[in-house]
């Protein structure tokens, strides 16, 4: 299933160039959905634009550049969109016009269509069988010629956005017709034959709401449930429940929200005031494996989130526990850059035996601002993003563990930063192994000749940053890392690692012409 991996990186090297370079390190983050519905009798009193707002607030982390709502009293939608973070684009004002049973939301980071108002979802149409509303996140690899196939049947689109396109492909009548009236869970079937990879989507109807995850499980999407006020958590009988949530990920779901379950690959879940129940399940294409995001683990995800029935936080001090075995170093104290290599940071210090302690403190203030337009610049934000902290690294022998090097900025200003400070001995050791192919499902990595691993090889960035040794984890002690105790578990896994290893879980060539 390999590609012709050159000519393909040369094609997302050139559209992957256009993008203004917004921010001035790591990887770009990816899309949140939301959606919620009431159940028993309606009009409900759940709260249900309030609870979509927290929800996106908490899963802010996947996508800043805008955000959505789209909610239904049962027959009417009412929707507010805008650019931003979720607390600039909603107030007491537009939430309290947003008045619902259910309703979907999304956060947004851009990989198809420009960062702009018009491509801001969830995106709403008016279908022969009434309206429609989806949110998506990740990013339809056979884009172009879903396209082409939906322009064919001649249905307009608005935008260059994939996630419209997936909305008007549900307008689409089934081949095998609707006979007995409109057939929402065919017309999804429909379009996850055409596009397998790559979604998690909340298709919000007038009174329903579908959730799909694509065969793949390339995306993660989980289920929840809304437990009545003041009821003790552990008196409660499984049918008691004042709604049903579904959301990117469960560090969405507060403290009034019980998690059940992810959804499964390929996976038709519907959602009515009724309760949840799966209306379908797409297989893959013989012989191809679960495809579930490796870096959902090692850097989207926050640490709280639950994939697999394993929280992020173990997945990653497994990471770093793997990590010390492979490459061990003699060292005083071992730190991380915070905040996504805390984890794998303890996980190291745990294994190698050696004191765990903040080495760098990160000012929280300073998170993607505005366009960097040169080295100077992004290297200088990462100075103001954070300080060394003294006591810890004066006269000592440091290990500093991060999750991930992308360009090198981060680490090339951190290792100057801690020689500064006094640090006898920098040690680098790095929770993933190198970044060096593009993805095609829904993350914008920097180009080719960005990614600093396809410059430098270990010797030679050790020596372009200052440090005394730098390490990466290997691929499949990555795998291991996260894999170690879902062999134990009665279920089907798989992750897919092509951004390490450039094998895709589908023929990337082939699949353009799906
Ligand atoms: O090699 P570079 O291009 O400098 O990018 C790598 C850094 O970017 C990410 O952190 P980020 O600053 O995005 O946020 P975090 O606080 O979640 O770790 C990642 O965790 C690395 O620290
Ligand atoms: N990051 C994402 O998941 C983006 C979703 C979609 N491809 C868009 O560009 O809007
Ligand atoms: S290529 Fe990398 S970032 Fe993209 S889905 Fe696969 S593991 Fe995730
Ligand atoms: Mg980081």
């Amino acid at each position: 299933m390999i590609a012709n991996i050159e000519s393909i990186i040369q094609k997302k090297t050139q559209t992957i160039q256009k993008r203004p370079q917004e921010n001035p390190t790591g990887l770009k983050h990816e899309c949140a959905v939301f959606g919620v519905i009431a159940t028993s009798v309606w009009p409900s009193k759940l709260e249900i634009a309030q609870i979509i707002c927290m929800g996106l607030e908490a899963l802010q982390h996947r996508g800043q550049e805008s955000t959505g709502i789209a909610v239904s009293d049962g027959e009417e939608f009412k929707v507010h969109k805008g650019m931003g973070l979720v607390k600039h684009v909603y107030n007491n004002d537009s939430i309290s016009k947003l008045q619902g049973n259910l309703g979907i939301g999304h956060t947004r980071y851009s990989t198809k269509a420009k960062s702009e108002v018009i491509n801001c979802q969830p995106f709403v149409v008016h279908s022969i069988h009434g309206a429609l509303a989806v949110a998506h996140n990740g990013e339809l690899v056979n884009c172009s010629s879903l396209r082409k196939k939906v322009l064919e049947r001649g249905i307009g689109l608005s935008t260059h956005s994939d996630s419209e396109l997936i909305t008007q492909a549900l307008c689409l009548n089934p081949p095998e017709g609707e006979i007995n009236g409109p057939d929402w869970p065919a017309r999804i079937k429909h379009l996850m034959l055409l596009a397998p990879l790559s979604y998690s989507l909340v298709i919000m109807l007038k009174d329903r709401i579908y959730a799909v995850r694509d065969p793949y499980g390339n995306r993660p999407l989980c289920l929840g449930k809304i437990t009545p006020l003041n009821s003790p958590e552990k008196e409660l009988n499984e049918d008691q429940c004042d709604g049903w949530v579904v959301a990117s990920e469960s560090c969405a779901f507060l403290s009034f929200t019980r998690y059940v379950r992810e959804v499964h690959p390929g996976e038709i879940v519907e959602m009515t005031k009724d309760g949840i129940r799966t209306v379908d399940i797409i297989k893959r294409p013989e012989g191809n494996a679960q495809a579930f995001c490796i870096f959902e683990y090692v850097y989207f995800a926050r640490p709280n989130s639950l994939f697999e029935g394993q929280e992020v936080y173990t997945v990653r001090t497994n990471c770093g526990r793997q990590l010390a075995l492979e490459h061990p170093v003699e060292a005083d104290i071992v730190g991380s850059v915070p905040e996504s290599g805390n984890a794998a940071a303890f996980g190291y210090a745990t294994q190698a035996g050696i004191p765990f302690g903040e080495l760098l403190t990160k000012n929280n203030y300073v998170g993607r601002t505005f366009i960097q337009p040169s080295n100077r610049l992004r290297q200088l934000n990462v100075t103001l993003k954070f300080s060394p902290i003294l006591t810890n690294v004066e006269g000592k022998r440091v290990v500093l563990v991060d999750d991930s090097i992308v360009r090198g900025n981060t680490i090339l200003q951190l290792v100057h930063m801690l020689r500064k400070a006094g640090a006898k001995e920098v040690h680098i050791r790095v929770a993933s192994p190198p970044l060096k192919f593009p993805c095609y499902m829904g993350i914008n990595i920097p180009t080719k000749e960005e990614l600093i691993a396809n410059q430098l090889d270990n010797l030679d960035l050790t020596a372009k940053i200052g440090a005394n040794s730098l390490a990466y984890l290997s691929v499949d002690g990555l795998v291991t890392a996260v894999q170690r105790d879902l062999k134990n578990r009665n279920i089907e896994y798989g992750h897919c690692v092509a951004c390490l290893t450039g094998k895709y879980p589908v023929d990337i060539n082939s699949s353009t012409q799906w």
